[in-house]
């Protein structure tokens, strides 16, 4: 990535150093709680990168909220708490949702007294039905397969300060909107936003995703290796199909798996990677901090936008 010139480049080791002053705690109930929802994730990578990150995200917080009061008052509007947006893209499969949950975590941890809220993109998908009925099913992630304004419009509204906000929700088991399911967004400080388009620029909008984000973080990692967390992701999921019908793996779970796998990685090669190339991918250079992941998930690098 010799192209990002407006990027400082860090290796782990020098990343790392840069938490220094201040005591970030995290318990042994805190990493537990980490380790339940992912008991592969590494707790050196949540120490050494993450501890880092959350200092930094403290410091622009801080000099956000500073900013939306000293414009309120010279504006002479009321001066009121404006939520900060953490936008966390790339890749299908790259371990955004995973990154999202962490920082969540830790940010409720550090963030005393704060309300850190977090959702992802997908439940702007729209609804298998509508995918069909508009003859793109199989452009699921691609940009028209998302309903941008409602999407554009949540942001707006949560920004505004809407007391209660419902958002759509979409479930990988059922591969679809679940209809009647909502997450309910309530005024939160922090609000982060993770899915595949939070850097898109599409051309049919005006105003994008990132004009409500405040800190935008690019996943990115080798595409094979993403190809490969993709499929272990597919067979985890057929896993937990067993013994539920209703769940869209179920048929896969009871089939021959290797067919399974071999549709899987057909879906990956059509869809998933085409969308990595085409529109993710071309968003990495404009995201505040660039996180390189290697063989197992673990960040290797860190690149931080300078200016
Ligand atoms: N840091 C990590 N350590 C171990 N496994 C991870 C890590 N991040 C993601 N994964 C695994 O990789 C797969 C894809 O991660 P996920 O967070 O679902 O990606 P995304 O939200 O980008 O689609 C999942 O099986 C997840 O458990
Ligand atoms: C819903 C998604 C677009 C979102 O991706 P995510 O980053 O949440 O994994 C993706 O998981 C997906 O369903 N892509 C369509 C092709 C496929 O079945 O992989």
């Amino acid at each position: 990535m010799a192209d990002l010139i407006n990027y400082y480049s860090f290796s782990k080791d020098e990343w790392k150093k840069f938490y220094s002053d201040i005591e970030l705690p995290l318990t042994e109930h805190e990493l537990k709680h980490i380790k339940a929802f992912n008991d592969q994730i590494s707790l050196q990578d949540v120490s050494d990168i993450y501890k880092p990150l959350v200092h930094m995200i403290r410091l622009q917080k801080d000099n956000f909220s500073e900013w939306q009061t000293k414009k309120a008052r010279f504006l002479h509007k009321p001066v009121r708490n404006v939520p900060f947006i953490i936008g966390i893209s790339g890749s299908v499969a790259v371990g955004k949702s995973t990154t999202a949950r962490v920082l969540e975590d830790l940010l409720t941890n550090y963030f005393t007294g704060e309300h850190i809220q977090l959702i992802t993109t997908d439940g702007f998908l729209y609804p298998n039905a509508e995918l069909k009925k508009q003859g793109i099913l199989d452009r699921k992630g691609f940009p028209e397969s998302y309903d941008m304004k409602a999407l554009i419009n949540f942001l707006n509204s949560v920004k505004s300060g809407v007391p209660v906000i419902k958002t759509p929700v979409y479930s990988h088991q059922v591969y679809d909107i679940v209809p009647d399911q909502f997450e309910v967004i309530n005024r939160p400080d922090v609000l982060i936003v993770e899915g595949i388009n939070t850097l898109q620029l599409p051309q049919n909008q005006q105003i994008y995703i990132s004009d409500f984000t405040d800190f935008s973080i690019y996943m990115d990692a080798d595409p094979d290796l993403i190809e490969k967390w993709y499929l272990e992701r597919f067979g985890k999921l057929m896993d937990t199909a067993f013994l539920d019908p209703d769940n869209y793996y179920h048929k896969y779970a009871i089939g021959d798996r290797n067919q399974a796998f071999d549709m899987a990685k057909d879906v990956w090669q059509r869809v998933d990677m085409p969308n990595l190339n085409e529109n993710i991918l071309p968003t990495r250079s404009r995201a505040d901090m660039i996180m390189h992941k290697t063989v197992g998930h673990l960040i290797d690098r860190l690149y931080l936008r300078k200016y």
